[in-house]
């Protein structure tokens, strides 16, 4: 009973993210009631991951998406990213229902997708000879996203001459460079030390200061959410995945991080963690 109590109430918020996607803009994302199932190989049944997920990412937002291991976290990315199909539902990015991988939007993945016998510039020029853009703006795209980045000087350099957060900063400039308008995050950071992982996050609020993208961006750290996000959207535990809660953060910007110390960000960092700790199993 108390599940059903609780699917409603989750329901209302659901509905809440209906009411907000009325107001957007036209660049938004907007998941509609989706859910995401899987057929298991060990015994060939349906399993549900994702139940019943609506929420958007409106123009030039940087939302973060959060909840328990297994939730479906990166399932609903690479579903965004037209790379794994939806079983229910709809999604549509800047009114166009999304059917599968297209240009407008670009993945950032945890580990390197860089080419390894590529240099730097030739490993983000790549997106580029793919879409048959000439060379010579290939290069000049290219240069200036390398600069953006924080890379300039590194053109030549191999892959693996290059330490964690410096290929995750290539992988940001492969992801920029064909000028996409949703930027799709799927835990970029997570491999990288704390201190680079701090140094990546205001680099990247830097870049998205300048590019002003609509940013999806998956993360396991709370806090990483709290300080990126313009809103932070909580998954429940999975399987049957709904949405929890979805958190305003309204902490002006630009931000530093300073405000990582403040009362204000630690008590909504608490208030995640509460909703993520207290989200109880529900029936898929
Ligand atoms: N291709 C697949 N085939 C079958 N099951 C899958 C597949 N991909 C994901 N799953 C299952 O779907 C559920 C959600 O997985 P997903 O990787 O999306 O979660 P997540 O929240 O990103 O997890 P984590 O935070 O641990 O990375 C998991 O139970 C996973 O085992």
């Amino acid at each position: 009973m108390s599940e059903v109590i609780e699917a409603n109430q989750k329901d209302a918020r659901n509905a809440g993210a209906a009411t907000d996607r009325a107001r957007s803009g036209s660049g938004s994302l907007v998941i509609d009631h989706v859910g995401i199932t899987f057929t298991a190989r060990r015994d060939n049944k349906r399993y549900r991951a994702i139940k019943d997920v609506s929420f958007e990412v409106r123009e030039n937002e940087f939302s973060c998406v959060v909840g328990p291991s297994g939730c479906g976290k990166s399932s609903l990315l690479l579903a965004v990213a037209g790379l794994i199909p939806i079983s229910h539902g709809a999604m549509s990015f800047a009114g166009t229902k999304i059917v599968s991988p297209e240009r407008d939007r670009a993945v950032v993945f945890q580990s390197s997708s860089l080419l390894p016998w590529r240099t730097v510039l030739a490993n983000v020029t790549y997106g580029l000879e793919m879409m048959k853009v000439r060379k010579r703006e290939a290069r000049e795209r290219s240069h200036r996203v390398i600069e953006l980045v924080g890379l300039k000087g590194f053109e030549g350099h191999y892959p693996h001459e290059l330490s964690g957060g410096m290929q995750q900063r290539v992988n940001l400039a492969r992801a920029l460079v064909v000028d996409p308008q949703l930027l799709l995050m799927d835990e970029p950071f997570a491999a990288l030390d704390a201190q680079t992982r701090e140094v990546m996050q205001t680099e990247l609020l830097r870049i998205w200061g300048q590019m002003r993208k609509s940013v999806m961006f998956v993360t396991h750290q709370i806090d990483e959410a709290v300080f990126l996000g313009d809103r932070v959207v909580v998954l429940s535990k999975g399987p049957g995945t709904i949405i929890d809660d979805i958190v305003e953060v309204n902490f002006p910007r630009p931000r530093t991080d300073e405000i990582k110390r403040t009362p204000e960000f630690l008590a909504l960092v608490d208030r995640i963690w509460d909703c993520i700790r207290g989200g109880a199993s529900v029936s898929p």
